[in-house]
């Protein structure tokens, strides 16, 4: 075990100390592309400053014979792209258990590795293979000469991962966050769907029979409502929990329908008012959907001020609008504050949207 001394000592001689805080830069979407697709890769460019994470994907949903092309296509991107103050770069390596892994950190950390934000790392099973990438980071980052430490994400996506998330969580100072990972996760859980993430409409309760329908109706069989519940609630619930216990951010991650967006905004928005702060966008219809959940409501930022300044040294109880606020309603709406100048201070028109609404 390491001494809690030593962790925040580098894990090799010239490499960067590691953060004490993770920095709380926006990400309501992560949003993947394949580097080894022209047609994606194109549109790169023109997404700096309107997303708030761009990540080249070097693992499931690229082509085993195109894996190289994508870790040079990541470098390639990287060294031609002003990525600028409001976008992050970051990579999805292929998992530890793969002949790509080693490669893919190596190259990308010793090549790009300045312009490096977060490396995610795939079907996290335990905090040993933090400790592996955390080394490896270390080893790596001295050797580039990086002056900045590059922070890890982990994905959740098996049952020993689940069983496992409060320590993964705490790995390694370099632990920047979690993001649920649906599809792999129910495979290795052995559920029953065939979906990347969102509901079931298999998985649901059914009111009760009513007791008196009149003579000759079976109460079975007659309709009844049916309310579809959400897979994956537990799920999302634990990493909120264990990430917020270890002071990392959590991701609902990622939502396969495309077509569908009102449902991909449904889940994105039980993820927010789980906890979570983003989500991975697949497709750029996904963009403006992420932006849109995982930023406060106007409505919600005026009705925390109101109750900021009507609670005034914050302690006590107070009436507003028929309801009671105290402390903890507080520390509630703290956190939308909080939430909402971290994201207006690099987003002018959500700023002024802010700034504008009545409560
Ligand atoms: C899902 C897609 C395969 C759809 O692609 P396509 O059929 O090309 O869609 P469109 O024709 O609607 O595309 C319109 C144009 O937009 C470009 N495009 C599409 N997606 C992106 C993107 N992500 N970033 C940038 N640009 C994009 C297309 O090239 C079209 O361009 P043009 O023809 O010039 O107009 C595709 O969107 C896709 O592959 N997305 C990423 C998928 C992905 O990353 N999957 C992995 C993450 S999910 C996962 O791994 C599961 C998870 O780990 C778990 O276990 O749960
Ligand atoms: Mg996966």
């Amino acid at each position: 075990m390491r001494s809690a001394k030593d962790f925040f000592a580098p894990l090799a001689v010239g490499a960067p100390a590691p953060v004490r805080e993770v920095p709380a830069r926006p990400s309501r979407m992560i949003h993947f592309f394949d580097p080894s697709n022209p047609k994606m890769a194109a549109k790169v460019p023109g997404m700096v400053g309107t997303v708030d994470v761009l990540l080249g994907n070097l693992e499931d949903a690229v082509k085993a014979e195109s894996k190289e092309a994508a870790r040079q296509g990541l470098v390639d991107i990287a060294r031609a792209t002003d990525l600028g103050e409001q976008t992050q770069l970051w990579t999805r390596i292929n998992s530890l258990d793969s002949p790509w892994a080693l490669d893919d950190l190596t190259t990308l950390v010793t090549q790009i590795g300045e312009k490096l934000d977060v490396v995610m790392v795939p079907k996290v099973q335990g905090a040993e293979d933090i400790h592996y990438v955390d080394r490896l980071l270390a080893q790596l980052e001295a050797k580039a000469g990086l002056t900045r430490p590059i922070l890890v994400h982990a994905i959740l996506e098996t049952a020993r991962g689940m069983a496992n998330v409060e320590e993964i969580c705490g790995a390694s100072p370099r632990m920047q966050g979690i993001s649920l990972g649906p599809a792999d996760l129910a495979a290795d859980r052995r559920m029953k769907t065939t979906r990347v993430g969102g509901g079931h409409p298999g998985y649901l309760v059914r009111e009760d029979p009513s007791r008196d329908l009149g003579e000759g109706v079976d109460p079975v069989t007659a309709p009844r409502s049916v309310h579809q519940q959400d897979l994956w609630h537990y799920t999302i619930a634990r990493m909120v929990d264990a990430c917020a216990m270890h002071g990392i951010f959590p991701y609902y991650g990622p939502f396969g329908d495309i077509k569908d967006v009102v449902a991909c905004e449904d889940q994105f928005r039980n993820a927010f008012l789980l906890g979570c702060v983003g989500a991975w966008s697949l497709h750029p219809v996904q963009v403006d959907i992420a932006k849109r959940v995982f930023s406060p409501s106007a409505e919600d930022v005026a009705h925390a001020r109101r109750v900021k300044e009507a609670m005034g040294d914050g302690t006590g109880a107070v009436m507003l609008d028929g309801k009671m606020e105290d402390d903890a309603s507080l520390k509630q709406c703290l956190v939308i504050l909080e939430l909402a100048d971290r994201l207006s201070a690099g987003d002018p028109e959500l700023a002024e949207l802010y700034a504008t609404q009545e409560a």
